[in-house]
């Protein structure tokens, strides 16, 4: 994607994106559609010929599906700063070292533009729909406020405007449990395996804010994981545990197996620096300047992103814009296992 001059100041000289791409663009380039991943998500969004696993959002996008890639040429990329093939910390800078300590801050509206150069690439003139969820959601609408001549139609899921004093502050927790762990050599950790204890504490914070306790309590209680007694963390060289630890404790290793520390702290304060109307008026100004349709959905048990502040989104765009509910008791996660509840009524607003 060339150079970029970063929004705060930073320079990267050659940035790549890596991208999967389903079905065939029109000779006008405007039947396409932008899925963007959340935090530790990537480009694979459902399977397709060279790799057939299934995606994050297999029952949304494919033949016949809500987003029907008989018709619509579909294209996910993993944001700048991820770790799945897209420039990041871990990437080597021009000297062949990894950019760790190096790699500028970057914002959702840096990640947009290099996401603007790859629809260039590509040949696309105009996105029938952007569509996402969390932080994905967050770059939907960047990209809607920025390129409202190339977006006609917005879906934000379990997202927000800009990122709240309580989301900020839960990020807060995860970057410092990251930096702080000595591993972390102030950035310049590769080749690894780096801050392994930070990373799985960050995740086991965030993972606890993506279910809902109704969830946590109805799973897991109060009981022991097998035979270990839990009392055993306290008192004794036991390492008893409770079995909702057993989860994180695997939930923590699941992440750290698969994702750069330095990306997982690149793209949590992109997320936290997120506000739609920064530099243009606020917030309100910003979304009034979108002509495009929109989309938008909450989970109802979700304590992260709370259905409230998608409500106040859906007001604040143009136009009569309802809150789609998505019914799950699992909490902000919900957009990534129940979102078929809501892919028709997502179809029919975008028009796709
Ligand atoms: C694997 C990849 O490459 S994912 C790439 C794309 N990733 C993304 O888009 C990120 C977003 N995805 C996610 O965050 C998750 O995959 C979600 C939210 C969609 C689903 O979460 P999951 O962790 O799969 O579901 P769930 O909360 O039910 O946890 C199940 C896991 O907990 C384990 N588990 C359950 N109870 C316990 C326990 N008491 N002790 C230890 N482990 C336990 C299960 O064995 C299972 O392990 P597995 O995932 O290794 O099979
Ligand atoms: N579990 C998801 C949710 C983030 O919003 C992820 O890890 O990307």
């Amino acid at each position: 994607m060339g150079e970029l001059h970063t929004e705060t100041g930073g320079h990267l000289p050659d940035v790549r994106l890596a991208y999967e791409t389903w079905g065939t663009l029109d000779a006008d380039g405007a039947n396409a559609v932008l899925v963007l991943h959340a935090l530790t998500g990537d480009a694979h969004v459902a399977s397709h010929r060279a790799d057939p696993s299934a995606g994050w959002w297999e029952e949304l996008v494919g033949p016949g599906r809500a987003v029907d890639t008989d018709r619509w040429f579909v294209v996910a990329p993993n944001m700048l700063g991820g770790c799945d093939g897209s420039t990041g910390p871990s990437s080597p800078a021009p000297d062949g070292a990894p950019w760790g300590s190096r790699f500028p801050f970057v914002t959702l509206r840096d990640a947009v533009e290099t996401e603007r150069r790859l629809a260039e690439h590509l040949g696309v003139t105009a996105w029938q729909a952007v569509i996402g969820g969390s932080m994905g959601g967050a770059r939907a609408l960047e990209w809607a406020v920025t390129h409202p001549e190339m977006v006609r139609g917005v879906a934000v899921l379990a997202s927000t405007a800009c990122s709240s004093a309580e989301q900020i502050a839960w990020a807060q927790a995860q970057t410092q449990a990251v930096r702080l762990d000595p591993d972390w050599a102030g950035g310049d950790y590769h080749p690894g395996p780096g801050p392994v204890v930070g990373l799985g504490i960050a995740r086991r914070i965030a993972h606890t804010t993506y279910r809902s306790a109704a969830e946590l309590e109805g799973r897991f209680g109060r009981a022991a994981q097998g035979a270990e007694n839990p009392f055993g963390t306290v008192a004794g060289p036991r390492a008893g545990r409770y079995q909702v630890e057993s989860y994180l404790d695997h939930q923590a290793a699941k992440l750290v197996d698969r994702f750069d520390a330095g990306s997982y702290v690149t793209l949590t304060e992109a997320l936290m620096s997120h506000d739609v109307g920064r530099g243009r008026g606020g917030v309100e100004a910003a979304l009034a300047g979108y002509p495009g349709r929109a989309f938008v959905a909450a989970v109802d048990s979700d304590r992260l992103y709370f259905p409230a502040e998608s409500e106040r989104l859906a007001r604040l765009l143009p136009g009569e814009v309802p809150v789609h509910t998505i019914a799950s008791p699992i909490g902000h996660d919900g957009f990534l296992t129940e979102y078929a509840q809501v892919a028709e009524e997502l179809k029919a607003a975008l028009e796709l």
